[in-house]
């Protein structure tokens, strides 16, 4: 007997899902075992690139949960509720879940994973971060052995692309985004990627994994890419430089408390994750005894997704074919105690920071007192031009406290001679 699939949406990655499934010739023989049963929608009347007959297509998304039929409901809707409910409601009822909501996942994941345990069933989510890179997997059963200290990544296609484009062609932000959402890269509201929210849920997702805790999502620092201009992205690369949007966990000492953080970064032109570009994503995830491994692929798009749901599919059909009675302790999640987070006070990083100033003599020599004031010392400091009746001037610092650089600043500002500081980014 087939196993069924109960499919709630049809949009980008429903399609993409519902494609790879009906072209099943030459890929994994157990795809042939699968019936795509039920697929849950919000219009009945939209053109569809996927023929699906009339019984298949319904708007009624509690029925595709509560069906006794459905074995496997996979959630491609998007969106917190009714994402959430049905997902309790599927797990309820015993069905194995597969998902790519990453914001569900990490506001709910407490419940979510809770209410699965207690059913015996698996929610799996793959294509929740990075899209089609498998790193959700290699965390929980490839590299589970190791101690990890660092995750940083690129978990955000939308804005890679956008960024990419604007250092590349010297686009304009709003014609890229435009674009990125043609594609069906961009979230239904894309203010997500765009400020930073939906890499801070990834974030907290793979921090979860890596760390062997809860995240709490209110702890995790996040800075979008809206204040990212051409002209720091010129500056940045002649410096040495190109500006990432990154993600990052990270844990100085097995016992100090964890870092975890969404800011665009100048990341050095000759590190690994400076040539991720376009909408493929990166994540390099160092740890003890693996040292450094770097996940890379493309993060967003209805093929790269689909591939990822329908691998944690594919994995829960043996699971059901096999009949284990018993939960694989590496396909669960049982954590149970949250991870504490540092302030970003405590930082310890490098900034690039860009002043407008009157042309006035000594004015380096000001800024250098405040920061020397309270202990940052700086790798470099320039003038970089004018922009009208102002000097620029570009300042790098070495590795400082956040805390400490912030009440330089605070006293910078205060300066007769600072107009404005236009941009402060953290430094790889
Ligand atoms: N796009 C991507 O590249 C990636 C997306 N994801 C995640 O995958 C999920 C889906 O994204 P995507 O495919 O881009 O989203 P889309 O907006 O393209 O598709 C959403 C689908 O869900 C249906 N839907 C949404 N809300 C409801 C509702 N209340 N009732 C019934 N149907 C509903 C829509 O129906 P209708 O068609 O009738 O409007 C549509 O078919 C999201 O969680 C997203 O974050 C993860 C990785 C990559
Ligand atoms: N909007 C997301 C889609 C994949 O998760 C992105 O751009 O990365
Ligand atoms: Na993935």
């Amino acid at each position: 007997m087939g196993v069924k699939l109960g499919i709630l949406g049809l949009g980008t990655v429903g399609t993409g899902t519902v494609q790879l499934l009906q072209d099943s010739a030459g890929r994994h023989p157990l795809l042939q075992e699968i019936e795509i049963y039920r697929v849950g929608v919000r219009s009945l009347d939209k053109p569809r690139a996927v023929e699906l007959s009339t019984e298949v297509l319904t708007t009624d998304l509690e029925s595709i949960v509560n069906d006794p039929a459905v074995d496997i409901v996979v959630e491609v809707m998007g969106g917190l509720e009714p994402a959430r409910s049905l997902i309790l409601k599927a797990l309820s009822n015993g069905k194995h879940v597969v998902t790519a909501n990453k914001a569900a996942i990490a506001r709910f994941g407490a419940e979510i994973f809770t209410t699965a345990n207690q059913a015996g069933v698996y929610v799996m989510l793959e294509a929740a971060v990075g899209g089609g890179i498998p790193v959700i997997q290699p965390l929980k059963q490839s590299l589970s052995v190791n101690r990890i200290h660092t995750v940083t990544g690129i978990v955000n296609g939308t804005t890679n692309y956008i960024l990419t484009r604007m250092q590349t062609e010297g686009s304009n932000f709003d014609d890229v985004l435009a674009d990125a959402q043609r594609l069906g890269y961009a979230e239904a509201d894309p203010t997500a990627d765009v400020d930073g929210l939906d890499a801070a849920d990834k974030i907290a997702i793979l921090a979860s994994l890596g760390f062997g805790g809860r995240i709490n999502l209110q702890d995790v620092y996040t800075e979008g890419i809206r204040q990212v201009s051409k002209t720091d992205i010129a500056y940045a690369e002649k410096l040495g430089f190109v500006i990432k949007l990154l993600a990052i966990a990270k844990r100085d000492t097995p016992s100090s408390p964890l870092s975890v953080r969404v800011h665009p970064t100048l990341v050095p032109q000759a590190h690994p994750l400076a040539s991720i570009n376009g909408v493929y994503n990166a994540i390099l995830v160092e740890g003890e005894p693996i040292g450094q491994v770097m996940f890379f692929g493309p993060g967003a798009g209805a093929g790269a997704t689909a591939s990822a749901v329908t691998s944690d599919i594919l994995n829960l059909v043996a699971v059901l074919k096999t009949n284990t009675a018993v939960a694989n302790p590496l396909l669960t999640c049982g954590h149970q105690e949250y991870c504490q987070i540092a302030p970003m006070a405590e930082l310890i990083t490098r900034f690039y920071a860009r002043f407008l100033t009157n042309d006035q003599p000594g004015v380096i020599g000001k800024l250098g007192t405040c920061f020397g004031n309270y202990g940052v010392s700086l790798e470099s400091i320039v003038q970089t031009g004018f922009q009208g009746e102002l000097a620029e001037i570009v300042v790098v610092t070495h590795d400082v406290r956040e805390g400490n650089f912030r009440q330089a600043l605070a006293e910078i500002r205060d300066l007769e001679a600072i107009e404005s500081i236009p941009s402060l980014l953290r430094v790889l």
